[in-house]
């Protein structure tokens, strides 16, 4: 049975200072390295063949630290990038007036059609996450894959294997650094397809963390 480890990055400067990253970008804090490092540990005796990463820079540098420690190359793959967040990213979400704090809550309270303007939907973003994971599914038999992605993009994926839709209302807290898991079965009990294991496991890091609102 394929298992596939979804990590998310290290803490970055503008999770700290909540500012909206999406597919803009912020180097990982000193915190966030230590993090990367302490995911690194926890995985390198899982014998993770693979390690592919979105092609953002806080996802890259996450995934230098574990693909160092587990002994692997790493393959990029911009469908794991963090939802666009269009107009607002790099924005501080303190600062967002009325109207800007409604478009953010479209994604995060459950809305079918949300997107920031000059944004992307969840549905799109949850279309192309499915896309990279099923990918997976290609590589060489006894492949054990860690993918390293984000915080709204891997809260929806492991949403929407669940059976919630892509703009559910996000019930999910994944941290940075938290690792989850999903296993691709073909049981003739259960059902088929992807499952999951575990969601938002952080007993590896040494400090709290925080969760993907940057709260
Ligand atoms: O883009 C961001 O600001 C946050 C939103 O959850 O995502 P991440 O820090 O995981 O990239």
């Amino acid at each position: 049975m394929l298992q596939v480890y979804l990590v998310r990055h290290g803490e970055t400067q503008w999770n700290a200072q909540r500012r909206i990253q999406g597919q803009s970008d912020s180097a990982l804090t000193e915190k966030g390295e230590r993090q990367a490092e302490q995911v690194a540990e926890r995985v390198k005796t899982l014998g993770i063949t693979h390690v592919i990463a979105s092609d953002l820079g806080r996802t890259r540098r996450t995934a230098e630290i574990i693909a160092q420690a587990c002994g692997v190359d790493i393959t990029l793959d911009a469908r794991l990038r963090e939802l666009d967040m269009g107009v607002l990213e790099r924005r501080n979400l303190d600062t967002l007036n009325e109207e800007e704090e409604g478009w953010r809550r479209q994604l995060v309270n459950g809305t079918a059609d949300g997107r920031i303007p000059e944004g992307e939907s969840m549905s799109e973003m949850s279309e192309r996450m499915h896309a990279a994971l099923n990918a997976c599914l290609d590589l060489p038999a006894g492949s054990r894959p860690l993918l390293v992605s984000h915080g709204m993009a891997l809260g929806c994926l492991v949403s929407t294997i669940l059976g919630l839709p892509a703009w559910a209302e996000r019930r999910l807290r994944l941290r940075n650094c938290s690792i989850s898991r999903v296993d691709h079965q073909q049981s003739p009990w259960l059902a088929p397809g992807w499952v999951v294991e575990t969601a938002g496991d952080i007993s590896h890091l040494d400090a709290p963390a925080l969760d993907e609102l940057q709260r």
